[in-house]
């Protein structure tokens, strides 16, 4: 997706305060801002379901990468299948579902893709659109599309809600791209820090407190 198409969140205009929402009091001493409120990831995720459905050639296979990614799949296929019954296009949909982990605090390690040979085999041949939270160093992503080739689909498309302004980059570029955030460690909205927050509506950028309170320790 071409950049100019992002809604590029910068730290100067969208850090609102937490006092103008409603964040769980268990969650409160742990963030530092609002980086995106729920409504407006919700607006967001219906235009991305719209592109997605102009731009389809035909049955799509919809895969939500786990466990980050589910909230923003489930609001996608939501948004898509109300934008199909809308009568502007037949896209059917079925549904699969990967697990993908790396990161403990905020560091990645190897990346770990729970995805079997006869998972992979299911996609030969097949329209792929890959679903995910983030795109922060591209390394999970990069990994796992390297895997599905291998298994010849027709096409591989990827939307990502949010793509990390970091130095780590390893350049990757997703088809579908929500918000371009700033470098920071976000939660929210499915998005974990050491599995706390995915219970969080909002996506909000963590203190560090929060990082210290839920920090894993060796
Ligand atoms: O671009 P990268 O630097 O590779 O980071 C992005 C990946 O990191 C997160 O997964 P995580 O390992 O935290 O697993 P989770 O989805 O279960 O939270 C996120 O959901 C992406 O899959
Ligand atoms: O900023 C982040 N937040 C949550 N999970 C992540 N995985 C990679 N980057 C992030």
């Amino acid at each position: 997706m071409d950049p100019k198409k992002w809604i590029d969140v910068n730290s100067e205009s969208f850090q609102y305060s937490l006092d103008h929402f409603v964040i769980p009091d268990h969650y409160e001493d742990a963030l530092s801002s609002v980086l995106i409120p729920h409504g407006v990831i919700m607006d967001r995720v219906e235009k991305l379901a719209k592109l997605i459905v102009q731009e389809s050639t035909g049955p799509l296979v919809v895969c939500c990468v786990l466990k980050g990614g589910h909230q923003f799949f489930a609001d996608l296929v939501n948004y898509i299948k109300k934008n199909v019954t809308r009568g502007n296009k037949t896209v059917p949909l079925s549904l699969e579902f990967i697990k993908v982990k790396s990161y403990s605090n905020e560091t990645s390690g190897d990346v770990k893709l729970s995805l079997t040979d006869e998972e992979c085999k299911e996609f030969s041949g097949k329209n792929i659109l890959i679903v995910e939270d983030i795109i922060d160093t591209g390394k999970t992503m990069v990994q796992l599309l390297a895997k599905l080739r291998k298994y010849n689909p027709e096409s591989v498309k990827v939307a990502s809600l949010l793509i990390k302004k970091t130095p780590l980059s390893n350049g990757y570029v997703p088809d579908y791209v929500g918000f371009a955030i700033p470098n920071a460690f976000v939660v929210g909205y499915a998005l974990d820090y050491n599995e706390y927050f995915r219970d969080l509506d909002h996506i909000c950028v963590i203190n560090d407190h929060g990082k210290e309170k839920y920090a894993i320790k060796n």
